[in-house]
């Protein structure tokens, strides 16, 4: 059977941390974008931190920050992966903090509307370890807000690297996401969330839940 792969983004609370875990969710979210409604301070995402055991992925996303600033988190956090949600991010600026990371592109603003216009955008992104798809907002993420999905169907042959569906993903159009894409993983902020910033225990265990059976199903096929 295909698992799969779970991300939750957007962790503010040290106990849903340690639901998530408890219910297998693969990698853990902290957002360091200070306009975000999930920011967190170094002090804070420290604590937060302590709470993610070995096997499972700590992943720190930023949006267009300083060097200085991805280095300090490098150095007081320890996360296992970056992401770079921003968009100005080059592939020499990612690959220069030498950690596996992860390049957001974010579907639908004016140049990238077209399947060619993602595909190019992705291939600058050569040396990533996951492309995600995430829906072109000015707030840059965590808007619950879907894009076509049609435009990066059988995208990731092409370019030859996991690919992270992400941009409102929720319950309740889960599966038909999953079957369209089928991607590695999925990445969800606001679709677990009973308020910005705090997941709910109930709405990560019904995703968790309805993901192992999409991909039961999906394996039978
Ligand atoms: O979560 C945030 O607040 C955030 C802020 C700025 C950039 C990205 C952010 N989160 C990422 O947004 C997507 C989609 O979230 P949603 O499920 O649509 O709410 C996800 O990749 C988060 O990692």
């Amino acid at each position: 059977m295909k698992r799969t792969r779970v991300k939750i983004c957007g962790f503010t609370e040290e106990n849903d941390i340690y639901e998530a875990v408890k219910i297998g969710i693969d990698a853990i979210g902290i957002v360091f974008y200070e306009k975000s409604k999930r920011f967190v301070d170094i002090n804070k995402a420290i604590k937060l931190r302590k709470e993610i055991p070995i096997f499972v992925n700590c992943v720190a996303l930023f949006v267009n920050a300083t060097k200085d600033f991805i280095m300090k988190v490098q150095d007081k956090v320890c996360p296992d992966i970056l992401q770079f949600h921003g968009d100005i991010e080059s592939q020499q600026f990612c690959e220069s903090f030498h950690q596996k990371f992860i390049r957001a592109i974010r579907i639908g603003s004016d140049h990238l509307n077209s399947t060619e216009q993602i595909y190019l955008e992705c291939k600058k992104y050569n040396n990533a370890s996951g492309i995600l798809f995430d829906s072109y907002t000015n707030n840059y993420g965590g808007s619950g807000k879907i894009f076509q999905h049609d435009l990066i169907k059988n995208l990731d042959k092409k370019i030859n690297c996991p690919i992270i569906l992400s941009g409102g993903i929720n319950h309740d159009n889960l599966e038909t996401a999953i079957k369209n894409i089928q991607p590695w993983a999925i990445d969800v902020s606001s679709g677990v969330e009973s308020s910005c910033g705090i997941k709910s225990k109930n709405k990560m265990k019904d995703l968790i839940s309805k993901l192992y059976h999409i991909d039961i199903n999906n394996s039978r096929l």
